[in-house]
């Protein structure tokens, strides 16, 4: 079983408010729950075989996940970064979308943030020729979410935004990080604004992390941990994706934790 880390929790954590948006460090940590204990870190192969599982023997399709994973993002979001802590005058977040699944939880991440009251912008620089992705990207153009053409400096995102979601790259990654990616995330190790990471840093290998790769404040994990978030150093561990049959859960021992009540998120 692999190694319990201290985790940070922000009920307890009375920096966590407009004053201490930027990266901080949350000093009130309290000890990894015994639930923490026992969740299983995925390895690579192992996510993509619970995945294609999810499609083939459970029935699920893409777009079912991806709406309940991109809704546990941004649930989890307001929990870490609610719209009152927020430091700029409007309650800006730039959302940085990948060519993959990642890239559509971003997506649908980024309308439940409107719905929620935030001012998302987007970053969506390689669009797969998908209809699913094409009805994405409409859903976001009509709820009035911009999108961005280029990147923009990391001195204009330190004036504009109040936090980056990061769903440029999950559990796919492979190899050095082709352009145009590369230098975005370039840019992103540059800028002080907090990043929110969808299911795994983008950059950092599934497994053995990176060690200079980004450092993102918040990491939202998909279906289970995987193994790379043991490495995970910033304020706030969320899990999400609940969806997962028990039969699924007992096959690849996940020993998930009991989320609470009807909730779709779960601070680690
Ligand atoms: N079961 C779940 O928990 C669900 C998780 N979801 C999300 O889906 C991603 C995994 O999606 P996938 O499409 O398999 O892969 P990625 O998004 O990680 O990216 C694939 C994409 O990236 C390109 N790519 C790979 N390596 C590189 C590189 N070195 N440089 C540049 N580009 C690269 C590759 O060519 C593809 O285009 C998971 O993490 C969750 O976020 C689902 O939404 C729901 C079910
Ligand atoms: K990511």
């Amino acid at each position: 079983m692999l190694s319990v880390r201290t985790l940070f929790g922000i009920g307890t954590c009375p920096l966590a408010t407009a004053a201490n948006i930027h990266k901080t460090d949350c000093f009130n940590s309290r000890p990894a729950s015994t639930m923490a204990q026992t969740i299983k870190y995925l390895g690579q192969e192992e996510a993509q075989h619970i995945d294609e599982e999810l499609f083939s023997e459970y029935g699920f399709s893409v777009d079912q996940l991806m709406e309940l994973a991109g809704l546990s993002c941004a649930t989890a979001i307001t929990r870490a970064y609610p719209i009152t802590s927020l430091v700029k005058g409007r309650p800006s977040l730039l959302v940085i979308c990948g060519p993959g699944n990642n890239g559509g939880d971003g997506l649908v991440c980024a309308r439940h943030l409107k719905l929620f009251g935030y001012e998302p912008t987007i970053l969506y620089p390689k669009r797969p020729n998908k209809p699913l992705f094409q009805g994405l990207t409409t859903q976001c153009q009509k709820m009035e979410i911009p999108f961005l053409t280029e990147m923009p400096e990391a001195e204009v995102i330190e004036e504009a935004y109040n936090l980056v979601i990061d769903a440029i790259f999950g559990f796919s990654f492979k190899g050095a990080v082709r352009e145009p990616f590369d230098s975005i995330l370039d840019v992103l190790k540059k800028t002080t604004v907090p990043i929110a990471s969808v299911d795994i840093p983008s950059g950092w290998d599934v497994e053995q992390g990176s060690a200079d790769g980004l450092q993102p404040d918040m990491l939202i994990s998909l279906t289970a941990p995987k193994k790379s978030a043991l490495l995970f150093r910033g304020r706030y561990h969320f899990l999400g994706g609940r969806f997962v049959p028990p039969g699924l859960e007992r096959k690849y021992q996940l020993n998930l934790p009991q989320y609470p009540g009807t909730d779709c998120v779960l601070q680690l």
